[in-house]
């Protein structure tokens, strides 16, 4: 049996980390750049990296269009950090003339962890997600300000050390869409891939 096959989209960002954990559960992987790389596909992972550029980006190499019908049509996707941001409908503190892909009915608010708690790593309970808390990563992350009614929240951050963070959303799924504010791709806890990959599959 052959893995499902999931495009990274490999504007910018952290594309690699990506690709190895999706390897790793036995997921065939392509980084993808241009619209016809979309056609097969059964998933796409927007990596972490910088939202406002992974935007641009995608308008420029032409995958940006094609990429939200895809979305629209029910392609399964995760993102991660700034891949949240883009599978956003709605963004605050966007940059100027910022677009999304969308696809989540949720308000992300960017960089919203602030100065004080810029990048932190804090221990996260996910609906879905067993054997224990994930080592979450956050580094200038997102959070959810607000999430539509068919938007599942699987966690939010707790004890974290900085009251201003603690009760935030930080993991959401809608259908077969995942999105962390956080970077699994940068731990070796490989569990939120897998999660997406079953999604994938179903
Ligand atoms: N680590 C990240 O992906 C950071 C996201 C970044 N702050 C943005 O707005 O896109």
């Amino acid at each position: 049996m052959t893995g499902p096959l999931i495009g990274v989209l490999a504007l910018q960002g952290d594309v690699r980390e990506h690709l190895a954990a999706l390897s790793h559960c036995g997921a065939r992987t392509r980084a993808v750049r241009r619209p016809g790389e979309l056609a097969d596909l059964d998933g796409i992972v927007l990596p972490g990296g910088e939202s406002t550029t992974i935007d641009k980006l995608s308008r420029i190499f032409e995958v940006r269009e094609p990429l939200v019908e895809r979305l629209r049509a029910g392609l399964p996707a995760f993102g991660s950090c700034a891949g949240m941001i883009m599978l956003a409908d709605r963004v605050l503190d966007g940059g100027p003339g910022q677009q999304t892909f969308g696809g989540l009915d949720i308000t992300v608010r960017r960089n919203a962890f602030g100065r004080q708690v810029d990048s932190f790593e804090s221990d996260v309970d996910l609906a879905g997600i067993d054997g224990g808390p994930v080592h979450a990563v956050f580094i200038r992350a997102p959070w959810v300000e607000e999430a539509g009614p068919e938007v599942q929240v699987l966690g939010r951050v707790e004890q974290s050390g900085h009251p201003a963070a603690d009760g935030r959303i930080i993991a959401v799924r809608q259908g077969r869409i995942l999105a962390t504010s956080f970077h699994p791709e940068v731990t070796s806890d490989v569990r939120i891939h897998r999660f997406f990959l079953d999604l994938v599959r179903q």
